[in-house]
Protein backbone atom coordinates (compact mmCIF):
# COMPACT_ATOMS: atom_id res chain seq x y z
CA UNK A 1 0.00 0.00 0.00
CA UNK A 2 2.52 2.86 -0.95
CA UNK A 3 1.59 6.33 -1.61
CA UNK A 4 3.16 8.65 -4.20
CA UNK A 5 6.17 10.74 -3.59
CA UNK A 6 3.92 13.27 -4.64
CA UNK A 7 2.62 13.62 -0.89
CA UNK A 8 4.87 15.00 1.65
CA UNK A 9 6.76 12.29 3.45
CA UNK A 10 5.20 12.76 6.96
CA UNK A 11 1.84 12.75 5.41
CA UNK A 12 3.05 9.46 3.30
CA UNK A 13 3.89 8.33 6.31
CA UNK A 14 1.07 8.86 8.77
CA UNK A 15 -1.25 7.36 5.95
CA UNK A 16 0.46 4.66 5.58
CA UNK A 17 0.71 3.66 9.18
CA UNK A 18 -2.40 4.42 9.89
CA UNK A 19 -3.80 1.70 7.16
CA UNK A 20 -0.87 -0.70 8.47
CA UNK A 21 -2.09 -0.55 12.03
CA UNK A 22 -6.18 -0.44 10.92
CA UNK A 23 -5.67 -3.10 9.38
CA UNK A 24 -3.76 -5.41 11.78
CA UNK A 25 -6.44 -3.85 14.54
CA UNK A 26 -9.65 -4.43 12.80
CA UNK A 27 -11.81 -6.53 14.90
CA UNK A 28 -14.51 -8.69 13.69
CA UNK A 29 -18.02 -7.90 15.35
CA UNK A 30 -21.98 -8.17 15.46
CA UNK A 31 -22.89 -4.66 14.96
CA UNK A 32 -25.95 -5.30 17.64
CA UNK A 33 -24.20 -6.33 20.21
CA UNK A 34 -22.21 -2.81 20.07
CA UNK A 35 -24.58 0.13 18.65
CA UNK A 36 -28.23 0.02 18.30
CA UNK A 37 -29.64 1.38 14.64
CA UNK A 38 -31.61 4.45 14.76
CA UNK A 39 -32.40 4.96 10.93
CA UNK A 40 -30.74 4.32 7.58
CA UNK A 41 -29.40 8.42 6.98
CA UNK A 42 -28.49 7.63 2.81
CA UNK A 43 -27.38 4.94 0.35
CA UNK A 44 -24.25 5.30 -1.75
CA UNK A 45 -23.45 3.03 -4.85
CA UNK A 46 -20.94 0.99 -2.29
CA UNK A 47 -23.28 0.96 0.92
CA UNK A 48 -24.74 2.70 3.45
CA UNK A 49 -24.74 5.00 5.93
CA UNK A 50 -27.04 4.59 9.54
CA UNK A 51 -27.55 6.79 12.35
CA UNK A 52 -26.47 4.50 15.34
CA UNK A 53 -25.86 4.69 19.49
CA UNK A 54 -22.92 3.41 20.99
CA UNK A 55 -24.50 0.83 23.66
CA UNK A 56 -22.11 1.68 26.62
CA UNK A 57 -20.65 4.54 26.06
CA UNK A 58 -24.19 6.71 24.37
CA UNK A 59 -23.19 8.38 21.79
CA UNK A 60 -24.69 8.95 18.60
CA UNK A 61 -22.52 8.62 15.48
CA UNK A 62 -23.01 7.84 11.73
CA UNK A 63 -21.82 4.45 10.77
CA UNK A 64 -20.59 3.84 6.72
CA UNK A 65 -21.28 0.51 5.78
CA UNK A 66 -19.17 -0.73 2.61
CA UNK A 67 -20.08 -4.02 0.76
CA UNK A 68 -17.50 -6.27 0.70
CA UNK A 69 -18.56 -7.92 -2.57
CA UNK A 70 -18.11 -4.47 -3.70
CA UNK A 71 -14.97 -2.86 -1.92
CA UNK A 72 -11.46 -4.17 -1.62
CA UNK A 73 -10.19 -3.49 2.01
CA UNK A 74 -7.76 -1.73 0.37
CA UNK A 75 -10.33 0.72 -0.81
CA UNK A 76 -12.14 0.72 3.47
CA UNK A 77 -8.99 1.57 4.56
CA UNK A 78 -7.85 3.97 2.03
CA UNK A 79 -11.38 6.02 2.39
CA UNK A 80 -11.25 5.24 6.63
CA UNK A 81 -7.32 6.36 6.81
CA UNK A 82 -7.89 9.14 4.63
CA UNK A 83 -10.88 10.98 6.41
CA UNK A 84 -8.85 10.44 9.80
CA UNK A 85 -5.87 12.68 8.48
CA UNK A 86 -8.10 15.20 7.19
CA UNK A 87 -10.80 15.35 9.78
CA UNK A 88 -9.01 17.85 11.88
CA UNK A 89 -10.33 20.85 9.46
CA UNK A 90 -13.65 22.23 10.91
CA UNK A 91 -14.95 21.92 7.60
CA UNK A 92 -14.55 18.34 6.94
CA UNK A 93 -16.53 15.66 9.04
CA UNK A 94 -14.92 14.36 12.17
CA UNK A 95 -14.25 10.81 12.68
CA UNK A 96 -14.28 8.20 15.58
CA UNK A 97 -11.63 6.20 16.09
CA UNK A 98 -13.66 3.19 14.97
CA UNK A 99 -13.35 0.70 12.06
CA UNK A 100 -14.41 -2.49 11.79
CA UNK A 101 -15.59 -5.50 9.55
CA UNK A 102 -18.95 -8.18 10.02
CA UNK A 103 -19.17 -10.89 7.87
CA UNK A 104 -20.71 -8.51 4.83
CA UNK A 105 -19.21 -4.96 5.37
CA UNK A 106 -16.79 -2.73 6.44
CA UNK A 107 -17.71 -0.08 8.74
CA UNK A 108 -16.70 2.84 9.73
CA UNK A 109 -17.96 5.63 12.12
CA UNK A 110 -17.78 9.34 11.92
CA UNK A 111 -19.44 12.47 13.56
CA UNK A 112 -23.52 12.39 12.84
CA UNK A 113 -24.92 15.74 10.74
CA UNK A 114 -27.88 16.56 11.95
CA UNK A 115 -29.07 18.37 9.17
CA UNK A 116 -28.51 15.91 6.23
CA UNK A 117 -26.86 16.98 3.08
CA UNK A 118 -27.29 19.74 0.51
CA UNK A 119 -28.91 18.18 -1.59
CA UNK A 120 -32.24 18.36 0.32
CA UNK A 121 -32.01 22.08 1.15
CA UNK A 122 -31.59 23.22 -2.52
CA UNK A 123 -35.18 24.16 -3.92
CA UNK A 124 -35.76 23.12 -6.96
CA UNK A 125 -35.67 25.46 -10.03
CA UNK A 126 -34.93 28.03 -7.74
CA UNK A 127 -31.77 27.74 -5.42
CA UNK A 128 -30.68 29.25 -2.19
CA UNK A 129 -30.35 32.58 -1.04
CA UNK A 130 -27.33 34.56 -2.22
CA UNK A 131 -26.48 34.98 1.47
CA UNK A 132 -26.78 31.12 2.29
CA UNK A 133 -24.71 30.16 -1.04
CA UNK A 134 -22.25 32.00 0.52
CA UNK A 135 -21.73 31.32 3.52
CA UNK A 136 -21.89 27.37 2.68
CA UNK A 137 -19.88 27.62 -0.60
CA UNK A 138 -17.16 29.72 1.45
CA UNK A 139 -17.05 26.27 3.83
CA UNK A 140 -16.44 23.95 0.86
CA UNK A 141 -14.01 26.49 -0.10
CA UNK A 142 -11.58 26.46 3.04
CA UNK A 143 -12.66 22.44 2.95
CA UNK A 144 -10.85 21.65 -0.33
CA UNK A 145 -8.22 24.32 0.09
CA UNK A 146 -6.77 22.25 2.79
CA UNK A 147 -7.46 19.15 0.82
CA UNK A 148 -5.41 20.71 -2.55
CA UNK A 149 -2.65 21.91 0.36
CA UNK A 150 -2.19 18.38 1.50
CA UNK A 151 -1.72 17.37 -2.57
CA UNK A 152 -5.44 15.32 -2.46
CA UNK A 153 -7.98 15.84 -5.02
CA UNK A 154 -11.66 14.80 -3.70
CA UNK A 155 -12.92 14.08 -7.26
CA UNK A 156 -16.45 13.90 -5.87
CA UNK A 157 -17.59 17.08 -4.97
CA UNK A 158 -21.62 17.32 -5.32
CA UNK A 159 -24.81 18.62 -2.84
CA UNK A 160 -25.00 14.80 -1.36
CA UNK A 161 -21.30 14.98 0.13
CA UNK A 162 -22.01 18.74 2.14
CA UNK A 163 -23.07 17.03 5.31
CA UNK A 164 -25.18 20.33 7.32
CA UNK A 165 -25.60 20.90 10.84
CA UNK A 166 -28.39 23.75 10.44
CA UNK A 167 -30.37 24.07 7.08
CA UNK A 168 -29.27 27.97 6.85
CA UNK A 169 -25.77 26.40 6.12
CA UNK A 170 -24.11 28.04 9.09
CA UNK A 171 -22.21 24.98 10.10
CA UNK A 172 -21.03 22.57 6.80
CA UNK A 173 -18.81 19.97 6.53
CA UNK A 174 -17.17 18.24 3.50
CA UNK A 175 -17.28 14.51 2.88
CA UNK A 176 -17.32 10.69 1.35
CA UNK A 177 -13.08 10.58 1.06
CA UNK A 178 -13.74 7.23 -1.27
CA UNK A 179 -12.32 8.84 -4.64
CA UNK A 180 -10.35 10.49 -2.92
CA UNK A 181 -6.44 10.50 -4.69
CA UNK A 182 -3.00 12.20 -4.76
CA UNK A 183 -2.28 14.88 -7.47
CA UNK A 184 -0.67 13.64 -9.97
CA UNK A 185 -1.47 10.20 -9.80
CA UNK A 186 -2.83 8.11 -12.54
CA UNK A 187 -6.09 6.66 -12.19
CA UNK A 188 -8.65 4.30 -14.46
CA UNK A 189 -12.29 5.97 -15.25
CA UNK A 190 -14.38 3.97 -13.79
CA UNK A 191 -17.70 6.45 -12.43
CA UNK A 192 -20.23 7.59 -14.82
CA UNK A 193 -20.32 11.30 -16.17
CA UNK A 194 -22.89 13.62 -13.98
CA UNK A 195 -23.13 17.37 -14.53
CA UNK A 196 -19.77 17.57 -12.01
CA UNK A 197 -17.72 15.70 -14.55
CA UNK A 198 -15.18 18.20 -15.98
CA UNK A 199 -15.29 18.28 -19.88
CA UNK A 200 -11.44 16.53 -20.16
CA UNK A 201 -12.83 13.89 -18.08
CA UNK A 202 -16.08 13.68 -20.36
CA UNK A 203 -14.20 13.17 -22.91
CA UNK A 204 -12.31 10.14 -21.39
CA UNK A 205 -13.65 6.63 -22.43
CA UNK A 206 -14.45 4.40 -19.36
CA UNK A 207 -11.64 2.35 -18.14
CA UNK A 208 -8.59 4.01 -19.69
CA UNK A 209 -5.87 6.67 -17.48
CA UNK A 210 -6.29 10.18 -16.56
CA UNK A 211 -4.13 12.39 -14.59
CA UNK A 212 -5.86 13.33 -11.19
CA UNK A 213 -5.37 16.83 -11.00
CA UNK A 214 -6.79 19.43 -8.49
CA UNK A 215 -8.67 21.19 -11.54
CA UNK A 216 -11.27 18.31 -11.70
CA UNK A 217 -12.62 19.96 -8.37
CA UNK A 218 -12.23 23.52 -9.25
CA UNK A 219 -14.70 22.50 -12.25
CA UNK A 220 -17.13 20.49 -9.74
CA UNK A 221 -16.70 23.45 -7.75
CA UNK A 222 -18.30 26.13 -9.67
CA UNK A 223 -21.13 23.52 -11.38
CA UNK A 224 -21.97 23.29 -7.61
CA UNK A 225 -22.02 26.60 -7.46
CA UNK A 226 -24.13 27.37 -9.66
CA UNK A 227 -26.76 24.71 -8.53
CA UNK A 228 -26.77 26.14 -5.51
CA UNK A 229 -28.27 29.60 -6.66
CA UNK A 230 -30.69 28.32 -9.04
CA UNK A 231 -31.39 24.77 -8.09
CA UNK A 232 -30.90 23.57 -11.43
CA UNK A 233 -27.88 21.82 -13.55
CA UNK A 234 -25.99 24.05 -16.25
CA UNK A 235 -25.95 20.75 -18.02
CA UNK A 236 -26.20 17.06 -17.95
CA UNK A 237 -22.89 16.69 -19.38
CA UNK A 238 -19.91 19.15 -20.08
CA UNK A 239 -20.05 17.34 -24.07
CA UNK A 240 -20.66 19.47 -27.03
CA UNK A 241 -23.93 17.06 -27.49
CA UNK A 242 -25.20 19.11 -24.94
CA UNK A 243 -26.79 21.73 -26.11
CA UNK A 244 -26.12 23.83 -22.65
CA UNK A 245 -23.00 22.72 -22.60
CA UNK A 246 -22.53 23.61 -25.98
CA UNK A 247 -23.94 27.53 -25.77
CA UNK A 248 -21.91 28.14 -22.71
CA UNK A 249 -18.46 26.65 -24.82
CA UNK A 250 -19.73 29.13 -27.64
CA UNK A 251 -20.22 31.92 -24.90
CA UNK A 252 -16.87 31.05 -23.10
CA UNK A 253 -14.87 31.09 -26.26
CA UNK A 254 -16.30 33.98 -27.82
CA UNK A 255 -18.38 32.36 -30.54
CA UNK A 256 -21.30 34.02 -29.25
CA UNK A 257 -21.70 37.40 -27.78
CA UNK A 258 -25.03 35.93 -26.44
CA UNK A 259 -25.00 34.87 -22.45
CA UNK A 260 -27.01 32.10 -22.38
CA UNK A 261 -30.20 32.49 -20.83
CA UNK A 262 -29.03 30.54 -17.38
CA UNK A 263 -26.22 32.63 -16.50
CA UNK A 264 -28.22 35.75 -17.17
CA UNK A 265 -29.23 36.12 -13.13
CA UNK A 266 -25.66 36.44 -11.84
CA UNK A 267 -23.81 40.00 -12.00
CA UNK A 268 -20.32 40.41 -14.00
CA UNK A 269 -18.16 39.69 -10.83
CA UNK A 270 -20.07 36.29 -10.22
CA UNK A 271 -19.74 35.78 -14.31
CA UNK A 272 -15.83 36.41 -14.01
CA UNK A 273 -15.72 33.57 -11.53
CA UNK A 274 -17.85 31.06 -12.95
CA UNK A 275 -15.31 31.55 -16.18
CA UNK A 276 -12.59 31.07 -13.82
CA UNK A 277 -13.79 28.27 -12.14
CA UNK A 278 -15.28 26.64 -15.06
CA UNK A 279 -12.63 27.48 -17.64
CA UNK A 280 -12.89 24.58 -20.86
CA UNK A 281 -8.80 24.05 -20.13
CA UNK A 282 -8.08 22.63 -16.68
CA UNK A 283 -4.59 24.44 -17.06
CA UNK A 284 -6.42 27.57 -16.86
CA UNK A 285 -8.90 26.88 -14.16
CA UNK A 286 -8.41 29.14 -10.78
CA UNK A 287 -7.07 27.85 -8.07
CA UNK A 288 -10.06 27.09 -5.11
CA UNK A 289 -8.70 29.63 -2.91
CA UNK A 290 -9.13 32.96 -5.93
CA UNK A 291 -12.66 32.90 -5.54
CA UNK A 292 -12.24 34.10 -2.10
CA UNK A 293 -11.63 37.64 -3.73
CA UNK A 294 -15.03 37.21 -5.10
CA UNK A 295 -17.14 36.58 -1.64
CA UNK A 296 -17.08 41.03 -0.95
CA UNK A 297 -18.95 40.96 -4.64
CA UNK A 298 -22.64 40.81 -4.93
CA UNK A 299 -23.55 37.62 -7.13
CA UNK A 300 -27.07 37.94 -8.30
CA UNK A 301 -28.65 40.61 -10.87
CA UNK A 302 -32.03 40.76 -8.80
CA UNK A 303 -31.17 40.44 -4.66
CA UNK A 304 -34.80 40.56 -3.61
CA UNK A 305 -35.91 37.37 -1.53
CA UNK A 306 -39.48 37.00 -1.15
CA UNK A 307 -40.36 35.61 2.86
CA UNK A 308 -39.44 32.29 4.09
CA UNK A 309 -42.79 31.10 4.29
CA UNK A 310 -42.66 30.39 0.52
CA UNK A 311 -40.08 27.82 1.31
CA UNK A 312 -41.44 24.04 0.98
CA UNK A 313 -40.07 22.08 3.97
CA UNK A 314 -41.88 19.14 4.06
CA UNK A 315 -39.14 16.74 2.38
CA UNK A 316 -41.62 14.12 2.25
CA UNK A 317 -43.35 15.85 -0.72
CA UNK A 318 -39.89 15.34 -2.63
CA UNK A 319 -38.44 12.62 -1.01
CA UNK A 320 -38.54 9.93 -3.56
CA UNK A 321 -37.05 11.92 -6.17
CA UNK A 322 -33.62 12.48 -4.45
CA UNK A 323 -31.20 10.72 -7.43
CA UNK A 324 -29.24 8.15 -5.91
CA UNK A 325 -26.49 8.83 -8.57
CA UNK A 326 -27.00 11.90 -10.27
CA UNK A 327 -29.77 12.67 -13.29
CA UNK A 328 -31.66 15.27 -14.31
CA UNK A 329 -34.85 15.57 -12.98
CA UNK A 330 -37.08 15.57 -16.84
CA UNK A 331 -34.66 12.62 -18.00
CA UNK A 332 -32.88 13.54 -20.85
CA UNK A 333 -35.31 13.47 -23.75
CA UNK A 334 -36.66 16.79 -22.32
CA UNK A 335 -34.31 18.35 -20.81
CA UNK A 336 -33.55 20.98 -24.06
CA UNK A 337 -37.22 21.74 -24.29
CA UNK A 338 -37.47 22.25 -20.19
CA UNK A 339 -35.18 25.49 -20.90
CA UNK A 340 -36.11 28.28 -18.27
CA UNK A 341 -35.72 31.58 -19.19
CA UNK A 342 -36.08 32.97 -15.46
CA UNK A 343 -36.59 31.30 -12.08
CA UNK A 344 -38.47 32.90 -9.46
CA UNK A 345 -36.45 33.38 -6.00
CA UNK A 346 -36.48 31.99 -2.68
CA UNK A 347 -34.20 32.55 0.33
CA UNK A 348 -34.17 32.26 3.73
CA UNK A 349 -34.51 35.13 5.42
CA UNK A 350 -32.60 34.63 8.78
CA UNK A 351 -29.54 34.13 7.30
CA UNK A 352 -26.23 35.96 9.39
CA UNK A 353 -22.85 36.90 7.44
CA UNK A 354 -21.05 33.75 5.66
CA UNK A 355 -18.12 35.52 7.83
CA UNK A 356 -19.21 34.07 11.00
CA UNK A 357 -19.44 30.54 10.18
CA UNK A 358 -16.74 29.77 12.64
CA UNK A 359 -18.50 30.96 15.45
CA UNK A 360 -21.28 28.72 15.31
CA UNK A 361 -20.56 25.23 15.70
CA UNK A 362 -23.24 24.60 18.57
CA UNK A 363 -26.03 24.52 16.68
CA UNK A 364 -29.19 21.92 17.48
CA UNK A 365 -30.88 23.03 14.74
CA UNK A 366 -33.80 20.73 14.01
CA UNK A 367 -34.04 18.81 10.89
CA UNK A 368 -36.18 20.67 8.27
CA UNK A 369 -35.28 19.84 5.02
CA UNK A 370 -36.31 21.15 1.85
CA UNK A 371 -35.93 17.84 -0.76
CA UNK A 372 -35.39 19.17 -4.41
CA UNK A 373 -35.69 18.31 -7.68
CA UNK A 374 -32.34 19.77 -9.34
CA UNK A 375 -33.08 19.77 -13.65
CA UNK A 376 -32.51 22.24 -16.34
N1 LIG B 1 -21.99 11.67 8.88
C1 LIG B 1 -23.20 11.72 8.31
N2 LIG B 1 -24.23 12.33 8.94
C2 LIG B 1 -25.46 12.40 8.35
N3 LIG B 1 -25.74 11.89 7.13
C3 LIG B 1 -24.75 11.29 6.44
C4 LIG B 1 -23.43 11.16 7.00
N4 LIG B 1 -22.64 10.52 6.11
C5 LIG B 1 -23.42 10.26 5.04
N5 LIG B 1 -24.68 10.70 5.23
C6 LIG B 1 -25.80 10.58 4.27
O1 LIG B 1 -25.61 9.38 3.52
C7 LIG B 1 -25.43 9.69 2.12
C8 LIG B 1 -24.44 8.72 1.49
O2 LIG B 1 -23.20 8.84 2.15
P1 LIG B 1 -21.81 8.75 1.38
O3 LIG B 1 -21.75 9.80 0.31
O4 LIG B 1 -20.70 8.78 2.38
O5 LIG B 1 -21.95 7.31 0.72
P2 LIG B 1 -21.29 6.77 -0.63
O6 LIG B 1 -21.59 5.33 -0.68
O7 LIG B 1 -19.84 7.13 -0.67
O8 LIG B 1 -22.10 7.61 -1.72
P3 LIG B 1 -21.74 7.80 -3.28
O9 LIG B 1 -21.80 6.46 -3.89
O10 LIG B 1 -22.82 8.74 -3.77
O11 LIG B 1 -20.38 8.44 -3.33
C9 LIG B 1 -25.01 11.16 2.10
O12 LIG B 1 -25.37 11.78 0.87
C10 LIG B 1 -25.78 11.74 3.28
O13 LIG B 1 -27.12 12.04 2.92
Amino acid sequence: MSFSPLLSRGAMDILEELQLLTAKTMEKIEVSKHYEIIRELGKGTYGRVDLAIHKTRGTKMALKFLRKKTTKQKSFLQEYCISRYLSSCPYIISMYDIAFETNEYYVFAQEYAVAGDLFDIIPPQVGLSEHTTKRCIYQVALALDYLHNRKLVHRDIKPENILIFDKECRKIKLSDFGMTRIAGTTEKRVSGTIPYTAPELCETSKHSGFLVEYSIDVWAFGVLLFCMMTGNFPWEKALHLDSFYYEFLQWQRYKSTTIPSQWRKFTPHALKMFSKLLSIEPEKRCAIKDVLWYFAKTWLVNKEEPPNADIKTNSDIFAHIKPQGLSLGGGSDNINSNKTETSPSLSFSSCSSYEDVAKDTNSNAILVSTAIEICV
